[in-house]
């Protein structure tokens, strides 16, 4: 690799490493995307290793058809107007900035509520409020005193947050701010405490404001984490993109290059020069092949909180929730079922002459989203049970509701199909919620990198559960990477490409041997393959690529794996284990393609038996991926 001078003189853009550097990203979300943006535009060298056959991790459209509007938000789904959030419409405009007007992301308005929406508590609809106008008294919640019966929830929450809001409100410096008047004297508290001890109320008002504004049992978290979400909640104006929130991260990893992306790559082991691990804790946590930190990074890892998130997509034969009266136009509607939220798509809303005109029959899909202990009663249910509950939830709150020609609303008999994601069976298992001490003891630490080893992630940002929180953690990272604070986000007045010149990447990738536990696991087959149709069984090195003579390098068959490292990641069976003297190693010069994800296991097979007889790997096998 030869040196190279900075080229950078874009204020706040300069660079002071003197050298493309080759940096592994682990996880293809948006933290490890931003990241490998960033670092390129820096002219470094990136290659993100994605552990399923899909970019974008918890940024996941699910479409039904691919007709207009006719998909689901399976993750985030919805941005504020706020100040946090401007790194995220600053990503758009970068990445729109050099695309064809039709093929640019379109931001829609989004609409968080309306007074239109329903509420359905105590076993009944409550046509006459909103979730945040409704008092205890109007749905007899038991046990409130004289003083807050008629208080609504809104006002209730507004009471208990307002006096945190106010230390941290403008012209207060956000973070210093956050810290010093928020977590150093709240952190050690659940918010429920706050509100009992501070505000004087009783358990019973909690938890009435919790059932309205939240879900069960997020008032148990830490007052920081309160305030924080509480922070970009209180906004009016919202967006989301058109087509699908989906399309964010596929537009990111076409300008990071399709080919310095493998797909169905599970890192296993670290054993790299440089890395950036855009993993949440859950998945860094499974990753036992790797050095041993601090004892407080350690626990940090085990400790930050992620709370379970679950969403399912109903495709109805009409958009039947803007026909009934009172209609939704968007918004949500709030329940104490198991559904609990309702939410109606803010794509797809009739313009209002056609609103109130004619009928509208064509097809369209509502979300039910829960939270916390509500998302977690999930789990144990099969998907069809999943969807016989969903559907007996949204029929009580429909029931007795008329179409325009006055029939019944019958549900069963207007779904089309489902779809649902249940978070906590992902990598992620949710989103980062902090409980309390959280902030303080584990936050700082955990995204502190560790030697050549950096670590991004929503839950590294004071605003995790956003899209903005894991663009943020992953802007700290290159900081931290090229030795230069306060770099600006990127945006449409970011230079297009500040390099050291084309510099080939030397990628070497160790194979494990094959495990025969994974036999019958099934093959990654991406959906990238007609871009890159290289069947290296037939066609070694695939073309572009060539192996790099080196001491370490087992392509010549040579299977007593002097100078390679042993294996020691992974199981093997007995038999197996006696012919598997070490793994082989392939060197490569890019440009590489990105041939990993695409093939199937057999494909591999054949190229690894081509050096020694005794392996055989399929892609999601691959233990270790190194950058020399
Ligand atoms: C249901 C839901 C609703 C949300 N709503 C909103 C919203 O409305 N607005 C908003 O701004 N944000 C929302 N969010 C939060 C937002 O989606 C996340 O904060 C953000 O997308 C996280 O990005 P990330 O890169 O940190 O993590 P992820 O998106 O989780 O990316 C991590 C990636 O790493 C991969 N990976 C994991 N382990 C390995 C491994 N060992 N090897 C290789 N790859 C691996 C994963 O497959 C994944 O692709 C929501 C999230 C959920 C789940």
């Amino acid at each position: 690799m030869g040196d190279a001078i900075v080229l950078d003189s874009h204020p706040g853009h300069s660079n002071t490493c003197n050298r493309p550097l080759k940096v592994g990203i682990v996880g293809g979300g948006i933290a490890g995307l931003y990241t490998a943006l960033y670092l390129q535009q820096k002219g470094h060298h990136v290659h993100i290793f994605e552990g399923t056959d899909r970019i974008g991790g918890r940024v996941h459209t699910h479409y039904f058809t691919p007709d207009r509007d006719q998909y689901y938000e399976a993750g985030a789904m919805r941005i504020p107007k706020t100040d946090f959030q401007d790194i995220f419409f600053d990503l758009v405009k970068y990445i729109n900035k050099p695309l064809l007007p039709e093929k640019r992301i379109n931001l829609i308005k989004y609409v968080l509520s309306t007074d239109k929406n329903l509420v359905f508590v105590n076993g009944s609809l409550r046509p006459e409020t909103t979730a945040s106008n409704t008092t205890p008294a109007m749905i007899g919640w038991p046990d409130i005193d004289e003083k807050h019966k008629d208080m609504t929830a809104g006002a209730l929450l507004k009471e208990a947050l307002g006096r945190l809001m106010k230390k941290i409100a403008p012209p207060a410096d956000f973070e210093p701010a956050f810290k010093k008047k928020i977590v150093d004297k709240w952190d050690n508290f659940t918010f429920r405490y706050y509100c009992i001890k501070k505000c004087r109320w009783t358990n019973s008002l909690v938890d009435f404001v919790e059932t309205m504004t939240s879900q069960t049992n997020q008032f148990n978290l830490s007052v920081p984490e309160l305030v924080m979400q509480s922070l970009d909640f209180g906004v009016k104006e919202w967006q989301t993109i058109d087509g699908g929130m989906s399309r964010l991260p596929e537009l990111m990893a076409q300008r990071v290059g399709l080919e310095n992306v493998t797909f169905g790559a599970r890192v296993t082991g670290a054993v790299f020069d440089r890395v950036v691990l855009a993993i949440p804790p859950a998945a860094l946590r499974m990753i036992v092949d790797r050095p041993r930190w601090s004892v407080k990074k350690e626990v940090a890892i085990r400790a930050l909180h992620f709370e379970p998130l679950y969403k399912m997509g109903l495709r109805f034969k009409t958009r039947f929730w803007e026909h009934v009266d009172p209609p939704s136009f968007g918004g949500q509607s709030t329940t104490d079922l198991p559904i609990r939220w309702i939410v109606y798509p803010s794509n797809g809303i009739p313009v209002e002459d056609e609103a109130h005109g004619q009928e509208h029959d064509q097809s369209g899909v509502l979300l039910v989203y829960s939270w916390m202990t509500d998302a977690t009663n999930w789990l144990p249910l099969t998907p069809l049970e999943r969807r016989n509950v969903a559907l007996n939830c949204l029929a009580q709150v429909y029931n007795g509701k008329k179409d325009r020609q006055g029939n019944n609303i019958n549900v069963y008999n207007l779904l089309i199909e489902s779809a649902d994601h249940v978070w906590s069976s992902s990598t992620a298992t949710g989103d980062a919620m902090f409980l309390p001490g959280q902030f303080k003891e584990h936050f700082e630490v955990a995204r502190e990198h560790e030697g050549r080893i950096y670590f991004a992630g929503e839950h590294l940002s004071f605003h995790h559960t956003w899209i903005a929180g894991a663009a943020l953690s992953a802007l700290k990272v290159v900081e931290d990477i090229i030795g230069v604070k306060d770099l600006r986000p990127l945006s449409d007045d970011t230079p297009t490409h500040v390099g050291f010149g084309d510099q080939p990447i030397d990628l070497s990738f160790k194979f494990q041997p094959y495990n025969p536990m994974y036999s019958g696991t099934q093959s990654p087959s991406s959906p990238f393959s007609e871009y890159m149709p290289v069947d290296v069984s037939r066609d070694w090195p695939p073309k572009g690529c060539k192996h790099l003579p080196d001491n370490n390098n087992r392509g010549d068959g040579d299977e007593k794996g002097d100078n390679i490292e042993k294996n020691d990641g992974v199981e093997q069976d007995k038999a197996s284990k006696k012919e598997a003297k070490a793994p082989p190693q392939v060197t490569l010069q890019t440009k590489l393609p990105n041939y990993l994800g695409m093939l199937d296991k057999s494909a591999l097979g054949v190229v690894c038996s081509k050096n020694t007889s005794y392996y055989a790997v399929g892609s999601w096998d691959m233990g270790r991926v190194g950058f020399r």
